[in-house]
């Protein structure tokens, strides 16, 4: 349904020049719940307006629908960008209309009568649960309902293909997630294909099918949303996951770890685990069979998607050769094991 190949984007030229995407790739099934992630100025907000040209790319092609939009025409790529609707952070409500004059904008532009318009904005209201809104000011409505009313405006020309902007960044958590109840729904029911970008993994974990994740313009990860939170294959990815889970070391212990092992230390290490050996008794099968003591300073298990995720953080107490065992033991049972460090065993 979207298709961008060899995408890059260059802001200025020569010493000024801003490469905020270089070659980026990206293949978005119809139907599907994508979405991009990376830090502040890493591309996304570029990323996702190359997609309807609010951005034109300085190389490369977007398809849509099988159509290439970069090689449109004015009129053609007016009708294309029809089918493609976008929301926004901060809503773009115009302020001097009403909810149902928001949603009938698009409509108006496209020439529509009035009949057809109030047809088409009534159920569009009702779906978002705005039906009782209709006449109110947008300055009279929360931030989620202002973000409905967005929502309501991008699907009244029964686009294809919706866009969203970090959506939910301006929204606290619990409005936040009726929103991508509501977004996740309107996938559902409408089919219709949303590209998504945010800085928040809680967005992506909750109705992603798939995310990319955007590194100084570069897309480093494009992943399953059950793999990316599994097994993150880059530093960055991991780091995102280890914020969102909230798994760093307690600040005591950073303080005491080392980086390179010495002669009274031993392991702290960062187990990652998912499928079966989540249920498996892997902790005290390890302590028998490699004759270690494992003290776990912090641990969580989470769901995502279909998928479990163990977590924890341990020290491994033992001598060298117990440790490196236990090591050896916990990746043949398919635990993703970091050594975060080395601390000074008592002696
Ligand atoms: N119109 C512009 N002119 C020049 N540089 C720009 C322009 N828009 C974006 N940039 C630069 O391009 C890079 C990518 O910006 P972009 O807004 O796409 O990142 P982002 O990931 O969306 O960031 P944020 O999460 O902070 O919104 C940044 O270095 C930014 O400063």
């Amino acid at each position: 349904m979207i298709e961008l190949s060899n995408v890059s984007k260059t802001y200025g030229s020569g010493a000024k020049a801003v490469h905020a995407l270089k070659n980026v790739h990206l293949a978005i099934p119809k139907g599907a719940i994508h979405g991009v992630i990376g830090l502040s100025g890493a591309g996304k907000s570029t990323l996702i307006r190359c997609v309807n040209l609010l951005e034109r790319p300085t190389e490369g092609s977007v398809v849509v629908d099988g159509r290439d939009i970069t090689r449109l025409g004015a009129a053609e790529l007016n009708r294309a960008r029809h089918r493609i609707g976008m929301i926004f952070q901060h809503f773009n409500l115009l302020t001097t209309r009403t909810v149902f004059d928001n949603v009938a904008l698009p409509l108006e532009l496209a020439g529509e009568r009035k009949a057809a318009i109030k047809r088409r904005v009534a159920p569009l209201l009702d779906m978002v649960g705005l039906a009782d809104k209709a006449g109110m000011y947008p300055a009279q409505l929360s931030g989620g309902q202002k973000q409905r009313v967005a929502i309501a405006r991008a699907l009244a020309s029964d686009p294809q293909v919706l866009l969203c902007d970090e959506a939910t960044s301006a929204l606290d958590p619990q409005t936040t997630s009726a929103i991508l109840e509501l977004l996740r729904d309107i996938n559902v029911k409408l089919g219709i294909t949303i590209l998504l970008i945010t800085h928040e993994m809680e967005v992506v974990k909750s109705i992603c099918h798939r995310v990319s994740l955007i590194s100084n313009g570069e897309l480093v990860e494009d992943a399953d949303v059950g793999d990316f939170f599994t097994a993150p294959r880059t530093d960055l990815g991991r780091d995102f996951l280890n914020d969102f889970l909230e798994l760093t070391p307690p600040k005591e212990l950073t303080a005491r770890l080392l980086e390179a092992p010495g002669e009274h230390t031993h392991p702290v290490v960062r187990l990652t685990f998912s499928g079966d050996a989540v249920s498996t008794p892997l902790i005290s099968r390890l302590a028998r069979e490699c004759d270690v003591d494992v003290s776990i300073l912090q641990a969580k298990v989470e769901s995502i998607q279909e998928r479990t995720l163990g977590l924890m953080i341990a020290e491994l107490l033992g001598d060298t050769d117990q440790t490196r065992k236990a090591m050896e033991y916990l990746k043949a049972h398919q635990l993703q094991v970091e050594v975060l460090g080395h601390v000074q065993r008592d002696v």
